[in-house]
């Protein structure tokens, strides 16, 4: 059952363009990873999904609840970390948990107190006494408290340290078990990689491609690393890469996503090799594939 749904979503800021012809679903129970340069469009479309902003095309369902009709009550089975988080600076964070929880009408303090132990977050400190680190740990158990059954996150790990990250993450696979489903938007390739089941790659406003983690990583490509013994030209590995990763006068690396036997007949009839190892690359090496003169500033 898909519990977010998107179709062909499309937004500009007047002559910038903001999304185009986004479309995807993310089932229940599912983590779905949302990766993409800097002004790809993650942020827009999940400020479009919360109803922040509204689409120029298409429409975005969750639970079967139109995200532009019925926001209101989607914003009771939602929880979101936004990309930045601002809050009122001279409230203790305690106070915040109690006042967020008054919203949802329930007694979140449990959750609260549990939550803010496992992220280690000082719950009696104001919010302008807390770091940026800090300050994004009240955002993701706020988002949290009221156990929504659907949680959007926007590069919710900036600021937090790696054993954060870790516990994060524990939080989130615990969340997966209990039916909760996630939509979580990052550039650090390597996290998605740690809890997303699979992930859809935004560039320049349009989707590249949805793939399984699992199948984007042992399935498609692989990392070839060749020596030679006088310099070489490369010119036929040039050719079939799909990427090329490193290369100088007597070493070639490069990803390769074409039929193992062209490689392995093209090394077998090269008289200057010297020596060659094909490994798994990594997730960030096949994001890389994709994100090829992806970066843009908003
Ligand atoms: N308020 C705005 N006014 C004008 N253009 C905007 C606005 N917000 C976003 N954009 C543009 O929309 C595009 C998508 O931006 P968006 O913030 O959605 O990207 P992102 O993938 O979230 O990037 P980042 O990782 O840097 O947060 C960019 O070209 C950006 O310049």
């Amino acid at each position: 059952m898909n519990v977010i749904d998107i179709k062909n979503l499309t937004k500009s800021y007047g002559k910038s363009r903001g999304i185009e012809d986004v479309t995807f679903s993310i089932e229940k129970g599912e983590i779905f990873g949302f990766i993409g340069p800097n002004g790809a469009g993650k942020s827009t479309t999940i400020r479009l999904l919360l109803s922040l902003i509204y689409p120029d095309n298409g429409h975005a369902t969750i639970e079967n609840m139109d995200c532009f009709k019925d926001s209101k009550n989607i914003k009771k089975i939602l929880g979101y970390v936004p990309s930045e988080v601002n809050y009122y600076d001279d409230m203790k964070v305690i106070d915040l948990f109690d006042y967020s929880s008054r919203f949802y009408k329930k007694d979140c303090s449990d959750r609260s107190l549990v939550l803010s132990k496992r992220l280690g977050l000082d719950i009696t400190k104001k919010i302008n006494a807390l770091s940026y680190g800090n300050k994004k740990k009240v955002a993701i158990i706020q988002a949290l408290l009221h156990c929504p059954k659907v949680l959007i996150f926007d590069e919710p790990t900036s600021g937090l340290d790696p054993l954060i990250q870790n516990e994060f993450f524990e939080i989130l696979k615990e969340e997966k078990k209990r039916g909760i489903t996630i939509l979580f938007s990052s550039h650090v390739l390597n996290e998605v990689q740690k809890v997303c089941d699979r992930v859809a790659i935004i560039k320049e406003g349009k989707i590249l491609t949805i793939e399984q983690i699992e199948s984007l990583r042992k399935n498609q490509f692989r990392q070839v690393e060749i020596s030679f013994k006088k310099t070489n030209t490369h010119t036929s590995y040039e050719n079939m890469a799909v990427k090329i990763l490193c290369e100088n006068e007597n070493t070639i690396s490069f990803l390769h996503a074409g039929n193992i036997h062209d490689l392995l007949s093209a090394l077998e009839k090269d008289n200057n090799l010297e020596n060659v190892s094909i490994t798994e690359p990594s997730l960030e090496d096949v994001f890389l594939h994709y994100y090829v003169e992806g970066s843009e500033d908003k």
